[in-house]
């Protein structure tokens, strides 16, 4: 449990990164734009997002705009940086983004 809040080194960032195609590192944080057609998908892949985070019992800070969904976390127990649980996350929302119609 410990080393599940260790930061990640830059180089497992970066690998970890290459397999996550949209998401990119902005102020230490692990972070991505989705686009929609319109704006009530974007709505309803807060709410999943929502509920993906209290499972995991992880939180990223979801910003919606007309069509747009950014997402963007760090673990705040390992001090704001990234962490493993940070990209567990990522991964899960990334399985549900395109059932979401989100690009
Ligand atoms: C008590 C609870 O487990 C913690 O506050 C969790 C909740 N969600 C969290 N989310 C994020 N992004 N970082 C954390 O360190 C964190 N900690």
């Amino acid at each position: 449990m410990d080393g599940q809040v260790d930061p990640l080194t830059d180089k497992e960032i970066e690998d970890r990164l290459a397999e996550l195609p949209g998401w990119s590192v902005a102020e230490d944080r692990l972070t991505r734009t989705y686009r929609f057609d319109s704006h009530l998908p974007a709505a309803a892949m807060v709410v999943h997002v929502a509920q993906i985070q209290e499972e995991l019992d992880h939180h990223s800070e979801q910003t919606l705009g007309y069509n747009t969904l950014a997402v963007a976390v760090n673990t705040h127990s390992a001090g704001g940086r990234i962490t493993d649980r940070d990209f567990v996350l990522a991964q899960r929302i990334e399985a549900v983004a395109a059932g979401h119609g989100a690009r």
